[in-house]
C-alpha cells in the first residue's frame, strides 16, 4: 500500500497551516483566546485546525478525524470567529497549483470554517483510517515565543502510517546543535515526515512538498554517558526530578534540553539529541494521541524505538487518548532497552 498521496496532502496541509500560525506568532499578543493554565488556546489553534481539516475532507472525505479543538467558543463569540475567519481566508500556499489542485482551494465561508473545525470529533479507535491533528502543539511554548509544532498523523487500524511535523522555530539545518532557542528567527522552519517502512525525512518548511526531503537518522550512540536528552519545558507535563535521577544513573552529565512540543521527537530523529523522556507527573493524566502520533512514527522510521515507561508500544487504537500507556521513552533502538531499564529502576515500575 502506497501512501504517496496522503503524504503529499499532509505535508502541504501542514505547510499551509504553519504559515497561518506564523502570522499569529509574529503578533505580540500571540492571538491568545484563553489563558487557562491547563490548556491555553490561541486563534492560531482554530485557524490551523480549520485549514488542515479542509484539505483532508477535500481529498479523503470518508476518513475520520481526531483533532484537539472544537468550534464552541467561536460559535459563542462572533468577533472571535471573525478574527479566525480573516486569518483562514487570507492564508494560501505560494504555489497556486498545489493550493488549488491538491489542497482544494480556500474555505468558502465562516460557517463552513466552523463546521470544518467540528469535524475533528471522532472518538478514534482500532479500525479504519483516522487522522490525528494537533494544530499548535506546545501552545505554552508558542505563547512564550518558543518552540511549537503543527502535527498531523494518519492511523490505519490503529497503526500510524504517515506522520508530519511542521516546526516553524527549529533550525532548517539538521546538523544544528540541540537547543530550544529560536535566535532571531533566521534559518528556521523545518518539516519532518515519515511513511511506515519508508524512512523519515526533513526539508525546509517553506518549500514543503515541492522539494525532495533529506533522509534523517538518529545518532548512533554506544556510550550512553555521552547522550543528550530532551524533555518538556513544563514541569507539569513531565517529571523533571525523575529525569535528572535517570540521567545521573546513565552517567549523563550534560544538562537536559527543555523544549516544548513534538519538536522534541523531530530533533532526536535527526540526531540533534538522543533521548526524549516524558515521565508521568500525575497518576490520572492520559496522554492525547495528537501529541504523539506523528512523532512516534518519525522517530521509529529514523532508527529509534518509542515505548511507554512499562516498555509497551504506544497504543493509538484505544481512542482519543493513550489510555493504555504511561509516559514516553524515545531513544535510538540499540540503546532503548538500557534506557528503559534505568527508567524502571528510578520510577519503581
Ligand atoms: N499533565 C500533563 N501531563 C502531560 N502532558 C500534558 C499535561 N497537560 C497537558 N499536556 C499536554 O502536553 C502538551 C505539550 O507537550 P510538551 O510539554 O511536550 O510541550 C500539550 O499540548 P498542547 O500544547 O497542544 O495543548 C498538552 O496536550
Ligand atoms: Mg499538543
Amino acid at each position: 500500500m502506497s501512501y504517496a498521496k496522503e503524504l503529499l496532502v499532509a505535508q502541504l496541509a501542514v505547510q499551509r497551516a504553519a504559515r497561518l500560525t506564523k502570522q499569529v506568532f509574529a503578533d505580540s499578543a500571540k492571538g491568545t483566546v484563553s489563558k487557562s493554565d491547563a490548556s491555553p488556546v490561541t486563534i492560531g489553534d482554530f485557524g490551523a485546525q480549520a485549514l488542515i481539516i479542509a484539505a483532508l475532507k477535500k481529498n479523503f472525505p470518508d476518513d475520520e478525524i481526531v483533532a484537539e479543538e472544537e468550534a464552541a467558543k467561536l460559535r459563542e463569540d462572533d468577533s472571535l470567529a471573525e478574527h479566525v475567519w480573516n486569518l483562514v481566508k487570507g492564508t494560501r500556499l505560494d504555489d497556486e497549483k498545489a493550493e488549488k489542485e491538491v489542497l482544494g482551494g480556500s474555505v468558502q465561508s465562516k460557517d463552513e470554517m466552523l463546521d470544518l473545525i467540528d469535524k475533528g470529533d471522532s472518538k478514534g479507535g482500532r479500525s479504519g483510517r483516522i487522522w490525528a491533528i494537533d494544530p499548535i502543539d506546545g501552545t505554552k511554548g508558542f505563547l512564550r515565543g518558543g518552540q511549537y509544532a503543527v502535527c498531523l498523523g494518519l492511523m490505519v487500524d490503529g497503526d500510524v502510517k504517515v506522520g508530519v511535523l511542521g516546526c516553524p522555530n527549529l533550525p532548517v539545518d539538521d546538523a544544528a546543535e540541540l537547543s530550544a532557542d529560536i535566535g532571531n528567527g533566521e534559518g528556521r522552519g523545518v518539516i519532518f515526515s515519515a511513511v511506515q517502512g519508508e524512512g523519515a525525512t526533513s526539508r525546509p518548511l517553506t518549500t514543503g512538498a515541492l522539494e525532495e526531503g533529506k533522509r534523517i537518522g538518529m545518532k548512533k550512540i554506544t556510550d550512553l554517558s555521552a547522550a543528550s536528552f530532551c524533555e518538556s519545558v513544563e514541569a507539569g507535563h513531565s517529571n523533571q526530578g525523575d529525569a535528572a535521577q535517570i540521567a545521573q544513573k546513565l552517567g549523563i552529565t550534560r544538562p537536559s534540553v527543555r523544549m516544548d512540543s513534538q519538536a522534541k521527537y523531530g530533533s532526536i530523529a535527526r540526531g540533534a539529541g538522543d533521548i526524549y523522556l516524558r515521565l508521568p507527573v500525575s497518576k490520572t493524566y492520559q496522554e492525547k494521541i495528537w501529541d504523539h502520533a506523528a512523532g512516534d512514527l518519525i522517530v521509529r522510521e529514523a532508527g529509534g524505538q518509542v515505548t511507554d515507561v512499562l516498555g509497551r508500544r504506544l497504543d493509538f487504537g484505544h481512542g482519543r487518548t493513550l489510555a493504555e500507556n504511561k509516559g514516553v521513552i524515545a531513544a535510538p533502538a540499540a540503546v532503548h532497552d538500557q534506557v528503559l531499564k534505568v527508567v524502571q529502576e528510578v520510577l519503581s515500575v
